[in-house]
């Protein structure tokens, strides 16, 4: 506690000093130099608590969202989500009774103008399967080709994957001596190649560039990355093939054959609303999976256009797990340095005060969200503009029309793209805890109804961090100035 009331104070005079408390690398790439990250068990019942949260909490109950006011809660812990957040109730998540109207009416009429959606969905509940079907098979074949061994134990209980170990010289001969006509994509700390494995399966070579690091942390980056990706088991997500640690460090993956949703969405041709709203729930799903369903929880922290990368099925892979975090166990406080993410996408709490938690994938899955609707970039190349401070009265006055990218020419279903406009205006909430959880975020893009009561105050001790900045009484207003004011520091 003492430490965090330390490092309370600290952040309280960077804070007011106003310092430029972020550099950017790799145009809108956001670094700093250390990291640490706290735990502290603060469960009120004595148990520990599932979820990893700062102070903020979610409770579900199962009365309608509308209900104002603190609930004095006696009861024991905030509890995780539960049951995809549904109730028998009804309702949405807080703020979404007009959304919900809104899109019961569209419904009505739909039902008369769109009679094509109820068979678009069933169409669309078949293709899920097949691709789900075809996914176990790519997976089976994948087991025998590329070094994954999920081999059966004498139990019949599947044995843990192992990965394959590359070679320089088998790195070399698959990317054709890293000829600079396979690259398929470069960020800010790696080159991407498109290889090809002596039998013929194609996958994408990840070779981390040698930067200023030191080679001790570079190494440690390097394992927490493959660590973490080789946790990973989801159609949403990139799977790792192998690795390589022979001169240089190098992921092998599954090749993502049509490339990253940003070269698809901010390229020439007008990407189809269908692809986008099916990349959405894609998207949302493995979020989904990542924060409340594997094994071991984990963030992203780097939720953006460029690391979305599309399959040979059109369907969205979460990729470059390069800033991911693994969620602790217990109930936790978790401040992060450096603050690492890509500005646009940058939830507040975490700009400001490197509070981190799944509400900070969620706020970056909201600005992807606005991206995908509105065909504009987190940040406004030539303007600079926020995404999010540009869309946020359009939101806020449920402007269809204005949201909808005008490449798409009506050419979209409404209600997906009134029910992607309700999310995306809960996931940017500036409050993290009015931001819906990703489970209920699937189920709010599927037009379901789910109730969560968001207006609950926190039984927890508050930390001295928040209370300091009050998030309870921040306001959108004032989480705009700061966005500005942090925009500006970091043009400067
Ligand atoms: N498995 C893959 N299949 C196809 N293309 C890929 C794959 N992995 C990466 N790419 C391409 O390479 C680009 C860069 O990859 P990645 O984001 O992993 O690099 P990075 O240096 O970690 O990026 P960042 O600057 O965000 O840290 C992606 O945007 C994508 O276009």
């Amino acid at each position: 506690m003492e430490r965090l009331e330390r490092r309370s104070k600290k952040d309280q005079e960077k804070k007011s000093k106003n310092s430029k408390v972020v550099e950017i690398t790799n145009k809108n790439s956001i670094k700093k130099d250390f990291f640490y990250a706290y735990d502290e068990e603060i469960s009120a019942a004595g148990s520990p608590i599932q979820s990893p949260r700062d102070v903020f909490d979610v409770p579900i109950s199962g009365t309608d969202s509308d209900s104002t006011g603190s609930s004095s809660s006696s009861s024991s812990t905030p509890q995780r989500v539960q049951n995809g957040g549904r109730s028998s109730g009804g309702g949405v998540v807080e703020g979404g009774h007009q959304w919900r109207n809104m899109i019961d009416a569209l419904r009505i009429k739909s039902v008369r103008r769109f009679s094509s959606i109820p068979l678009l969905a069933a169409s669309y509940e078949i293709s899920r399967k097949n691709l789900r079907n075809k996914l176990a098979r790519v997976r089976t074949d994948n087991d025998d080709e590329n070094g994954f061994d999920c081999s059966l134990d004498l139990d019949g209980i599947p044995t843990k994957p192992t990965w394959r170990n590359f070679s320089y010289e088998d790195l070399v001969a698959a990317t054709d001596n890293f000829n600079p006509e396979n690259m398929i994509g470069k960020g800010g700390h790696a080159e991407v190649y498109k290889a090809c494995l002596p039998d013929g399966k194609v996958v994408a070579v990840k070779r981390l560039m040698r930067n200023e690091k030191e080679a001790g942390d570079k190494a440690g980056d390097f394992l927490s990355e493959l660590g973490i990706i080789a946790h990973i088991n989801h159609p949403n997500a990139t799977r790792l093939i192998g690795f390589g640690i022979d001169r240089g460090l190098y992921f092998v993956l599954q090749f993502a054959s049509h490339g990253s949703l940003s070269s698809l969405l901010f390229g020439s041709e007008c990407l189809e609303w269908k692809i986008r709203f099916k990349v959405a729930l894609g998207v949302a799903k493995g979020l989904q999976y990542l924060h409340q369903d594997c094994p071991r929880r984990i963030i992203h922290r780097d939720i953006k256009a460029s690391n979305i990368l599309l399959n040979h099925n059109g369907e969205a892979e979460i990729s470059d797990f390069g800033l991911a975090k693994w969620l602790p166990d217990k109930w936790a406080h978790h401040v992060v340095f450096p603050i690492e993410g890509t500005f646009g996408y940058l939830a507040p709490e975490y700009f400001m005060h490197g509070l981190v938690d799944e509400k900070t994938d969620v706020f970056a899955f909201g600005v992807l969200l606005l991206e995908l609707m509105t065909g504009r970039r987190a940040v406004d190349s030539n303007s600079r503009q926020s995404l999010v401070i540009w869309a946020k009265p359009l939101l806020d006055a449920k402007q269809v029309k204005e949201i909808a990218d005008p490449r798409l020419e009506d050419q979209y279903d409404p209600i997906e793209m009134m029910c992607a406009m309700a999310t995306a205006s809960m996931c940017i909430h500036h409050v993290s805890s009015k931001r819906p959880y990703m489970n209920q975020v699937v189920l709010l893009l599927k037009g379901e109804e789910v109730a969560v009561d968001l207006t609950q105050k926190s039984i927890a001790p508050r930390s001295l961090l928040l209370d300091a900045c009050d998030l309870e009484d921040y306001t959108c207003s004032n989480y705009l100035n700061d966005l500005n004011r942090h925009k500006q520091l970091i043009m400067e």
